[in-house]
């Protein structure tokens, strides 16, 4: 069965995999050993330096935070795994740019703001996330925000624990609204993509949920919680658990690598990005959705670049955690005139990358800025690879480029 072929049928199973089965929540204490990263530790022929501020930065340990990032992920996917086992046509809405956002896309909002609020009370707390509760304030949208209230006091009361009493309305109107925050340079801000991928979501194939931390304006620690996700890497990488089980919980920080869970907490794994260095032994990732990014140019660098492999087409920062694993070396993103990406689709995949060993770049080999604010400037599209193939890569985004351009 080829790559495409198995991946299409581990997410259709996925789908249709029954995930009442009850999920422990454990409380871990996670003990690591930080240390700061040299340029030599992850040199590269682009310009990842890493300054004094990055030093400083990677000498915290954020050991709590990741733990209240990990648990509000994991309760948030709990929720999104209810709601797509039962989706109603009635759950899907549209927003104002006509993208569709789902009950769970602000259950899971409101979730992980009010996770990260109970479990960090002494950190002042900012939140920069995709959802805002406008639509919810309507008269039009009350029978929603009470679905979505009962959804979330559901799931915080399957969790077992006391520490949230039944929440209103209101507080969940809150709650989604306190991601209103713009972030920016200063300061430390949560990111949060409550469902990245809505479509594959509504389909019933890949979805995250995308957690990240930046201080300073960089991304210092990031969890990306995939509930579709075979936990047994596809591909031609079988070192992984070779199980049918679903649902991966993929965290980093800054200087302390990648690791791999199991969403019902199981032994946690160190993962690495694939070392494969020659084009031809690569497979390549990129959107599910032609809208999101231009297959035809992924063709074209990966027929440059000489990879054999078809893409291996999946919905949301489930990309980056394949990748960040070694399931695939590449990752190609060029969405179409006119879209800015939002930080809340890259921040957690792109730390679960880079501390995997992987290089992210927009186009043009530059870094992603993440200091921004909301939006991520980035030249004409985002690339994803190992240290080995980024030289060979750049050059065949570049030539790429340059023939579609003298094309126009
Ligand atoms: N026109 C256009 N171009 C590029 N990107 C877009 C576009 N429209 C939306 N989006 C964003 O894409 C996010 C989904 O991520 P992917 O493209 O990786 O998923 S997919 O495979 O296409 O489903 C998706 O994230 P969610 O809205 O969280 O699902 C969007 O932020
Ligand atoms: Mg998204
Ligand atoms: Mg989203
Ligand atoms: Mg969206």
């Amino acid at each position: 069965m080829g790559t495409q072929t198995r991946w299409l049928v581990a997410t259709r199973a996925a789908a249709i995999t029954d995930w009442s089965c009850c999920q422990t929540f454990r409380k871990k204490s996670i003990t690591t050993t930080v240390s700061c990263f040299s340029s030599t530790t992850r040199s590269s022929s682009l310009s990842c330096t890493w300054s004094p501020l990055t030093t400083i930065v990677s000498s915290m340990s954020y050991d709590k935070e990741l733990a209240a990032a990990k648990k509000a992920a994991t309760l948030a996917a709990r929720l999104c795994q209810k709601v797509q086992k039962a989706l109603l046509q009635s759950d899907v809405h549209s927003k104002s740019d006509k993208s569709p956002v789902t009950v769970a896309d602000y259950g899971s909002q409101a979730l992980v703001s009010l996770t990260l609020e109970r479990e960090l009370p002494s950190q002042q707390f900012s939140l920069v996330a995709e959802e805002d509760s406008g639509d919810l304030r309507e008269e039009s949208g009350q029978d929603t925000l009470r679905r979505i209230t009962a959804l979330v006091n559901d799931t915080i009361a399957n969790e077992g624990s006391h520490s949230f009493s039944i929440l209103t309305t209101d507080d969940v109107l809150k709650a989604i609204d306190s991601g209103k925050s713009e972030g920016g340079s200063i300061g430390r801000h949560w990111v949060l993509d409550p469902i990245d991928g809505t479509k594959g979501f509504v389909r019933g194939d890949q979805y995250a949920i995308a957690l990240a931390l930046l201080d300073e304006g960089k991304v210092v620690l990031g969890v990306l919680a995939c509930p579709n996700l075979p936990l047994a890497t596809i591909g031609h990488n079988e070192q992984h658990s070779s199980s049918n089980e679903v649902g991966c919980l993929f965290f980093a920080k800054v200087g302390d690598g990648t690791y791999l869970q199991a969403l019902d907490g199981s032994t946690q794994t160190k993962v690495n990005v694939s070392a494969v260095d020659n084009p031809e032994e690569a497979s390549f990732f990129e959107s599910y959705e032609a809208a999101h990014s231009s297959h035809d140019l992924s063709s074209t660098i990966a027929e440059k670049l000489g990879v054999k492999a078809p893409p291996v087409r999946i919905d949301s920062q489930a990309k980056y955690g394949a990748l960040s694993r070694g399931d695939g070396a590449i990752y190609l993103r060029f969405p179409h005139k006119g879209y800015r990406e939002k930080i809340w689709d890259h921040a957690a995949g792109s730390i679960v990358v880079t501390e995997a060993g992987g290089i992210v770049s927009d186009a043009a080999g530059n870094p992603l800025d993440f200091s921004k604010g909301k939006f991520l400037d980035v030249d004409t599209g985002i690339i994803v690879t190992n240290q080995n193939l980024m030289p060979s890569l750049l050059r065949a985004v570049k030539e790429s480029l340059n023939e579609k351009a003298s094309s126009l």
